[in-house]
């Protein structure tokens, strides 16, 4: 993936997603800038997870095209794409360091420093067994498993679920102050839009699979008046 030319990192065009019973995704037309924390926001079954998982290569769209780095994902995605699932993908009988070393194992642009520093200011006891971790602290492992990647392309599907606001907060602070918008683009999907309002420049609201709204957060204030919090009432209210 390279930063020349195309501006965009991910392009989908009229993308649907049919599962058996159910038309997940109907027509999404998007594309993300390099460079931008952007949020996909919507209420439960709106189709982020959907999306996300064909960002990541993971599943397949139904009709449509969609690029991401200028090509088709596919399983060979995630040596270029950080994917955190929402479902929780650690095992239990490894400790935090054991986990930080096997992931390590799988990636050519795995950042040591980077996940040792994170562990200290994520306050998580590398000794202490995934299998005893308390809900938020196995999602802020699971943060740093995907944040501690030099890849360009990061995807979060609710990353902060189980993370009480204070330290979610925090967390978004230095996801901010961390991130490298000349080489990195990070999307992720989110219910805590007050505390992300800060991370976010582009916010996507969908709606039953489809797109309510996309522009830059700026764009929405000004045009709403109000807070993105605000901004989901309105929208979904
Ligand atoms: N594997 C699947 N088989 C059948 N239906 C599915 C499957 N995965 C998702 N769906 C359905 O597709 C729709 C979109 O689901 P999706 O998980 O993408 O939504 P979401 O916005 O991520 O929801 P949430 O906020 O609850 O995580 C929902 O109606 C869901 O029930």
């Amino acid at each position: 993936m390279s930063n020349t030319e195309n501006p965009f990192i991910i392009e989908l065009k009229d993308i649907h997603k049919k599962y058996l019973l159910k038309h997940a995704v109907r027509g999404i037309d998007v594309q993300i800038k390099k460079g931008t924390i952007v949020g996909l926001l919507g209420p439960n079954g709106s189709g982020k997870s959907t999306l996300l998982k064909m960002m990541a290569g993971l599943i397949y769209p139904t009709a449509g095209s969609i690029l991401v780095g200028g090509r088709k994902p596919d399983v060979h995605n995630k040596q270029h794409v950080a994917y955190l699932p929402e479902i929780d993908h650690l095992y239990g009988w490894m400790t935090v360091k054991e986990t930080l070393n096997f992931v390590a194992g799988f990636y050519k642009d795995w950042q040591a420093d980077k996940a040792a520093e994170m562990l200290v200011k994520m306050e998580l006891d590398e000794h202490q067994k995934v299998r005893n971790l308390s809900k938020g602290m196995r999602a802020r492992l699971k943060l740093i498993v995907a944040l501690s990647r030099k890849v360009p392309l990061i995807l979060l599907d609710e990353p902060f679920s189980g993370i009480d606001p204070s330290s979610r907060a925090k967390i978004i602070r230095s996801i901010i102050s961390e991130f490298q918008s000349e080489e990195q683009t990070i999307v992720l999907s989110t219910h805590s839009v007050n505390e992300s309002e800060p991370m976010f420049d582009d916010v996507i609201f969908l709606q039953k699979g489809q797109i309510h709204t996309f522009d830059s957060t700026e764009n929405l204030r000004a045009t709403y008046g109000c807070s993105l919090e605000n901004i989901w009432e309105k929208v979904y209210g």
